[in-house]
């Protein structure tokens, strides 16, 4: 019995980042759309060869993109909004859609699943048409990517597709009314049965629908819709059609998935349960069931002879049994030979990037199947204690208790002005700034060289703050390259890598850092900074740390330990350089969790278990503290978190708001927040001078859910991305607006 091999799909940033330069190339009108499209085939048949020589048995296309997988199908199907779709060609209507143009802002960008990628949320008109539009000169489609893999190879290729429900689920409708979405179900299954007789004709042997969105709990309206999106599909000419959900177990929606008429069903082993995948094989007998037991959003090497036992009954299975990626490979770098050779990733053996996942798949399948091929062996020694599930937060010991509002009151420490002002830490990284990093990077400048130089920035921010009136002045964060990863670089057991970029949207990607081992803080990491900056002012300083969940939510966190231990290491951490900084005399200090919505797992079942232990581990890091503790969330919808965020032990809390009306301040008092609450009067994304009087509707709409002496005054989030002129005047307008509403009342 054969085992087919396969992913999900490949990075798209490519050694060197080759994507990345070839769209800004384009995009600053040094190359043209030929070279473009040149660039970019080249990307994807690079893709393709890693995976046939990788040994993976069949080839998967249709994942690539330019700018977004979502963005992109939603082209092809015709959903372009109609402020984009204008643009001259069908690239550049793309371009229009996630970029924004000057007379049409892009469209909305979210995060991907529960994943620190994002996609461009398609907007759909209440009479939307569906047509499945041949490629003009838009990013070639998957049947577009299909015809070309099968011009250059012998393997069965595979077209991986986002599937209907999820497309539908995550698109946005006019008007906001989310059933009438479900309205046009029939119009897309017409749609994408469309499509499938198109990829029948280039050749494709299968279509790959993913469906993550059934990892979530979906009300009953969009299970049944399932039948509806499927079936014209289904009747079609068509390739063979495997189901593939990722980022999450099935749950019970397993049973109606697998009571469509597909071929296959792909299960993501790393987030079910062993009983799901039992059931699965059940459920699928005579049919293909495709297991994800390589993970796909951590760098660990798999434990490869656990998975060929744990396997091993299904080998023989009726029907067939693949083994893959537990998702796309988007999620993690691409290849560890661009990192160090003498580093801890290259020499450890403990790592894998996707590359080395592809190799793994390979040598999984091939050991199921009793067909080692040289070099196996070696494979199957690595990494054999690693658990088969990802641990997860939910999972392991902690002394978390239920969630139950904070004592603090919101007025400990420092506060003697009604209406204070102040920022989120950031302030306008110039590129003397940059400048200066990088001379000290490339060992231009020594390390006393570049903390002058750091220093004057400081220094300059804080004169800044002073003449703009500003009560709680921060240091800026000139020294800061990135929130997570200038700990990430101070900190023991977490490793940096060197090219290990990961696509965030479009041409941006980020370098998330590992953490290999037990966290442990060496030295003090930014006492001195904050003191010099306190140095400078009679007026107080506030400290700015990042907190435990956004540290792990942002680089690829262990894999033999549950995500508590991790963070209450990094909480250990934090609790001595918040003593540290007292002793320094620092009278405010602020630990950012910005990341704690975005990893609340998909599951329900799973949320109390990961907001318990997120609030827990922050609750450590200052439960000795003196100083006025402040935190800060951004990224949107808080409604699922407040009352962790009520039991947060924290002063204050400042929230990232201007945008939905300070919706949120309501929930925040019935869950029993008591504590000071500075809700976002302003949007630090959007590149406009926000004017006195908007900043002061929203603080008087902010003063009716909040008494006012719990008020904090700030923008949304950080100013890092901002430039002074248009920062200077926005803070300027920002004064004034709290002095405007203190002396209203007065
Ligand atoms: N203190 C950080 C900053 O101001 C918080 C950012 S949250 C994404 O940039
Ligand atoms: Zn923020």
């Amino acid at each position: 019995m054969s085992i087919e091999t396969h992913i999900l799909g490949y990075p798209r940033v490519c050694r060197r980042r080759r994507h990345k330069w070839a769209l800004e190339k384009y995009w600053k009108g040094k190359i043209g759309a030929a070279e473009l499209h040149a660039a970019m085939a080249e990307i994807r048949a690079d893709n393709l060869q890693a995976q046939a020589d990788a040994g993976l048995t069949m080839l998967t296309v249709g994942d690539f993109a330019y700018y977004d997988h979502v963005m992109e199908l939603a082209a092809s199907l015709g959903v372009v909004p109609a402020r984009h779709a204008e643009a001259k060609t069908g690239l550049d209507r793309c371009f229009a859609m996630g970029r924004g143009t000057a007379t049409a802002p892009a469209c909305e960008m979210k995060k991907w699943l529960n994943t620190n990628y994002h996609y461009f949320v398609p907007e759909l008109a209440k009479d939307q048409k569906f047509e499945a539009q041949a490629a003009d000169d838009r990013p070639p489609d998957a049947a577009a990517q299909a015809e070309a893999a099968a011009k250059a190879h012998q393997l069965p290729v595979k077209a991986a597709v986002t599937g209907p429900l999820t497309f539908l689920w995550l698109a946005k409708i006019e008007g906001g009314d989310e059933a009438a979405k479900l309205k046009l179900a029939p119009g897309l299954a017409k749609a994408y049965a469309a499509m499938a007789a198109r990829l029948k004709a280039a050749g494709v042997a299968w279509l790959q629908l993913d469906e993550p969105a059934l990892s979530l709990e979906l009300p009953e309206p969009w299970l049944a819709a399932l039948a509806e999106l499927y079936e014209p599909l289904l009747a079609a000419e068509r390739p063979k059609v495997l189901v593939a959900n990722a980022y999450g177990a099935l749950g019970p929606r397993l049973e109606r998935v697998a009571a469509l008429k597909i071929d296959g069903l792909h299960i993501d082993m790393r987030n079910s349960a062993p009983e799901e995948l039992a059931r699965a094989n059940e459920l699928l007998a005579g049919r293909v069931l495709s297991v994800g037991a390589v993970d796909g959003r951590n760098v660990w090497r798999a434990n490869l002879p656990g998975l060929r036992e744990a396997l091993a009954p299904l080998a023989q299975r009726d029907g067939g049994l693949w083994v893959g990626s537990s998702c796309p490979l988007l999620h993690v770098p691409m290849d560890l030979e661009g990192e160090d050779p003498a580093g801890e990733l290259r020499t450890s053996g403990r790592f894998a990037f996707a590359r080395q996942k592809l190799d793994e798949i390979a040598a999984l399948g091939r050991g199921l199947a009793d067909k080692p091929a040289a070099g196996d062996e070696e494979l199957f020694k690595t990494a054999p204690e690693l658990p088969l599930r990802d641990p997860g937060w939910a999972v392991g010991g902690s002394a978390a208790g239920p969630l139950k509002p904070s004592e603090r009151p919101g007025d400990k420490g420092w506060k003697d002005t009604v209406l204070p002002t102040t920022t989120i830490g950031s302030l306008p990284q110039t590129s003397a700034i940059r400048k200066a990093r990088s001379e000290w990077q490339k060992g231009a400048i020594d390390d006393a060289a570049y903390q002058s130089r750091m220093k004057e920035e400081i220094k300059a921010c804080v004169e800044e703050q002073e003449e703009l009136g500003l009560d709680v002045l921060v240091h800026g964060e000139c020294e800061r390259n990135d929130m997570v990863q200038y700990f990430g670089e101070l900190l023991d057991g977490i490793v940096e890598t060197k090219s290990g970029w990961v696509q965030s949207y479009g041409s941006r990607s980020t370098r998330p850092c590992v953490i290999a081992a037990d966290v442990k803080r060496p030295a003090p990491m930014t006492v001195e900074w904050s003191k010099y900056a306190a140095s400078l002012t009679a007026k107080p300083m506030k400290a700015m740390l990042t907190g435990p969940v956004t540290i792990i939510c942002w680089s690829f966190p262990r894999a033999d330990v549950p995500r508590i231990e991790t963070a209450l290491q990094i909480s250990e951490a934090l609790r001595a350089e918040v003593a540290d900084l007292e002793a320094a005399g620092l009278p405010v200090i602020q630990i950012d969790e910005p990341a704690l919505r975005e990893g609340l797992p998909l599951a329900e079942a799973d949320r109390k278990a990961y907001l318990e232990q997120a609030v827990h581990a922050f609750n450590e890091i200052v439960k000795e503290s003196k100083a006025q503790i402040h935190t800060h969330m951004c990224y949107g919808e808080f409604g699922d978190v407040v009352d962790a965020i009520a039991a947060m032990d924290a002063d204050v809390i400042s929230l990232e708001t201007s945008r939905t009306d300070m919706a949120v301040l309501a929930e925040l008092v019935d869950s029993g927040h008591r504590a000071g609450v500075g809700p976002g009067i302003y949007d630090v994304h959007a590149p406009r001078v926000p004017g006195v009087d908007e900043m002061r509707r929203l603080l008087e709409l902010a003063q009716q859910r909040i008494p006012r002496e719990r008020l904090w005054v700030n923008p949304d989030c950080g100013l890092k991305t901002r430039a002074w002129p248009e920062t200077r005047e926005s803070l300027r307008n920002m004064v004034a607006a709290a002095k405007a509403l203190r002396e209203g009342a007065a």
